[in-house]
């Protein structure tokens, strides 16, 4: 189990992380969310060690996890962390980057292994080609393949598919999830997508003013959004009468005391996000159909 207690940190004066404690078991998934700034980058960056901390302290199962102060060489065999910018041998080719940390003494399991990463990250036809002629998505496949490759205990994630298109985003997402679960390997991933959490991870966790503004599993946080913070993380929101109302709990009806004029549809696939004033205030609700400028419609407020 992850275990961390009190954590408080600051680059120099100006505090970044404030008594941050949350516990991970093994094999489960945390996600961390926030907006730009609010510390996940480097909240992840302590969990590995690559800071001192102000006070408080990180322990993986036995092992307190510590800064460059009390270690020479940043990092733990047990932890893999990949950043926003990846650290990849250029020039060599995508099997020989995965396989670089592999012992060469077991040839047969090195060449499996690292067969196994790339189809985990669907880069087998990319095998023998060269790291620095990759596209950022590929590389950032790589990335992840790599962190693998040594079967670490846990993971630590900064948006681990922010280079990938929307095509492959989906799959990738589904296999790397998938292949953390079945190996039983803690993950900690940062990320501003909904769609790496709903799905995926355990337990949620929201940064917000250097702190930890919610802390449970993304259904529980779904359902009940005490903030508009959280509920914005969730997706388009209304505040009517003090409540936090999803776009899909507005259901347009044939009469209500809810009388709003539609400003705008915009199309979404399946569905159309509509946006409309009710009382001067802008609410937005899904539909299937798009209305107008300047209809009048009714709304009302389902569970
Ligand atoms: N090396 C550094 N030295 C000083 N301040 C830093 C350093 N790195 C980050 N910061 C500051 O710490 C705060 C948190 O930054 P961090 O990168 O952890 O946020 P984030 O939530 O990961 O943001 P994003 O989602 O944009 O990646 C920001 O105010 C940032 O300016």
């Amino acid at each position: 189990m992850l275990n961390v207690k009190d954590l408080n940190f600051s680059y120099k004066k100006t505090p970044v992380l404030k008594d941050l404690s949350f516990k991970v078991e093994q094999g489960e998934n945390l996600a961390i969310i926030g907006e730009s700034g609010s510390g996940k980058s480097t909240l992840l960056k302590v969990l590995y060690g690559e800071y001192d901390l102000n006070f408080g302290n990180i322990h993986w199962k036995d092992i307190e996890v510590l800064g460059p102060k009390y270690n020479l060489i940043v990092g733990y065999e047990f932890m893999k962390y990949v950043a926003q910018e990846f650290d990849l041998m250029p020039f060599i080719s995508v099997e020989e980057n995965i396989g670089a940390f592999l012992s060469n003494f077991f040839p047969k399991e090195k060449k499996e292994r690292t067969a196994e990463l790339l189809e985990v990250v669907e880069l087998t036809s990319f095998a023998k080609t060269k790291v620095k002629t990759l596209s950022g998505g590929q590389k950032q496949r790589v990335a992840l393949a790599r962190a693998l490759a040594k079967q670490p205990e846990i993971i630590l994630l900064d948006e681990p598919f922010s280079h990938i298109d929307n095509f492959k985003k989906q799959s990738l997402r589904r296999n790397i999830y998938k292949y953390l679960k079945d190996k039983n390997v803690t993950c900690i991933v940062a990320t501003h997508d909904k769609d790496d959490v709903l799905g995926f991870a355990d337990q949620l966790i929201l940064l917000n003013n250097n702190t930890i503004e919610a802390y449970n599993t993304p259904q529980a946080l779904y359902k009940n959004p005490n903030t508009p913070l959280i509920a914005s993380f969730f997706g388009e929101f209304n505040v009517i009468n003090n409540e936090i109302i999803y776009a899909h709990q507005l259901k347009v009806v044939d009469e209500s005391k809810l009388k709003a004029t539609v400003i705008r549809s915009y199309f979404k696939g399946n569905y159309y996000l509509v946006e409309a004033d009710l009382d001067g205030e802008n609410v937005f609700f899904i539909n299937d159909q798009q209305f107008k400028k300047n209809e009048i419609i009714y709304l009302k407020i389902i569970e």
